[in-house]
């Protein structure tokens, strides 16, 4: 409940387009909240234990507080630089007179230290050098009220200034360690969000969008890597490239909306047929597609395209005109590289592809195996 409160109230006016300028604005609306909440505990002190001595001080800590939470206000009308400014010369201004009425011995000038962190994380990194200049600035501050307001002009008597001492000190170093943790956070969700785009990235650049089968540029990674694993382990590898039949003809005819959907059951059959987790189908290209299976030799291979292609006939989609059956079908052209071979990669492809060739030529709805040790047969 008060953690919702505290957000809401901290999200004042970061309905900006950069992340960058939203968590400057975040952080000092967090400053402006917790310079306002911080101070709340002092006037209480102040009321019960003698307010007759501790106007002044009194009068203007009500005065910062109104400044504080007009930061807030000043970023929720848009002018964020004036509100981060603004709660900053605040927060220096009031620890100084503070410090002036009650004394260093109340440790408030201890949040000089929490500033010095605060600074380092809404100052834009792009202006390091001024950061140098308001980290002495905020040094000196702190060096003064410890060395010149040691007792103050209404100093806090014992052991009200100890425990006093003993909160501020608590509390610096609690504003300091949560703003470097909050930091921290936004670091972290910021890696994480990057690592899930690349990761989005990836697979957008490397997946066919029509039937989200991998695209031929992740078939060409694939195909590398099996390779070069076959000829290392000794492992047989074979390819089929399978086109689909008189496909021109198909979109002629029922138009090219009716096609991809075509494409896409075909896209869809592929990833349904292919049991092994090492199998993999991609979209080469156009109606043509290529499925690679690491560690299946051309008995293995054959077998696959032949299920392939009688799986595409019982998808049953009408192509009576097609000139091969009433149904759409699928040439399947395979090769396979034998453990003892060792040619490269891209003949494994053309050797299916020259395969293909010949399942056309033979009549289209077929399977033809092409050994890769014959390029003869072309
Ligand atoms: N609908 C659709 N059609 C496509 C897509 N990519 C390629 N095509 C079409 O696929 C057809 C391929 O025609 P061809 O290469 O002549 O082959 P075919 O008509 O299947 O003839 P054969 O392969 O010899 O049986 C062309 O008309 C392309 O426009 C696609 O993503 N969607």
């Amino acid at each position: 409940m008060l953690d919702k409160m505290i957000d809401e109230i901290t999200r004042t006016g970061t309905s900006v387009e950069t992340m960058r300028l939203r968590r400057q604005i975040r952080l000092s609306n967090q400053v402006g909240l917790f310079g306002a909440v911080a101070t709340v505990p002092y006037q209480l002190f102040y009321l019960v234990y003698d307010i007759g001595y501790f106007l002044p001080v009194f009068v203007f800590n009500l005065l910062f507080i109104a400044v504080y939470l007009s930061g807030l206000l000043l970023n929720r009308s848009g002018r964020h630089g004036y509100a981060r400014n603004l709660v900053l010369i605040n927060a220096c201004t009031q620890i100084f007179v503070v410090t002036y009425f009650i004394g260093a011995g109340a440790g408030v000038q201890l949040f000089y230290f929490a500033i010095g962190t605060i600074l380092a994380l809404i100052i834009r990194q792009d202006y390091a050098r001024s950061l140098a200049v308001l980290l002495g600035l905020v040094s000196v501050l702190y060096l003064f009220c410890h060395f010149r307001f040691a007792q103050g002009t209404t100093p806090i008597p014992s052991p009200w200034g100890e425990l006093a001492y003993g909160v501020s000190a608590v509390f610096a170093v609690m504003l300091a360690g949560g703003y470097s943790y909050l930091f921290r956070v936004a670091i972290d969700a910021a890696e994480t969000r990057l690592v899930e785009s690349n990761r989005a990235l990836e697979k957008l650049s490397t997946t066919d969008p029509l039937t989200g089968l991998a695209n031929r540029r992740r078939l060409d990674q694939f195909l590398r890597k099996e390779w070069a694993r076959t000829t290392r382990r000794e492992h047989a590898l074979s390819v089929l490239m399978c086109d689909v039949d008189s496909f021109k003809l198909f979109n002629d005819i029922y138009g090219h909306q009716a096609g991809d959907e075509c494409l896409r059951r075909i896209g869809t059959l592929l990833d349904e047929i292919l049991q092994r987790p090492s199998d993999f189908a991609a979209r080469y290209g156009g109606e043509e597609f290529v499925v690679v299976l690491p560690q299946t030799g051309e008995e293995g291979a054959r077998y696959m395209a032949e299920q392939i292609r009688a799986a595409v006939e019982t998808l049953a989609i009408p192509h009576p005109e097609s000139g091969v059956a009433s149904v759409v079908t699928l040439s399947v052209g395979v090769s396979t590289l034998a453990p003892e071979q060792s040619p490269l990669s891209s003949q494994l492809l053309a050797q299916a592809d020259a395969a293909l060739y010949q399942a056309k030529a033979g009549g289209r709805n077929r399977v033809v195996f092409l050994n890769i040790d014959a390029p003869d047969n072309y």
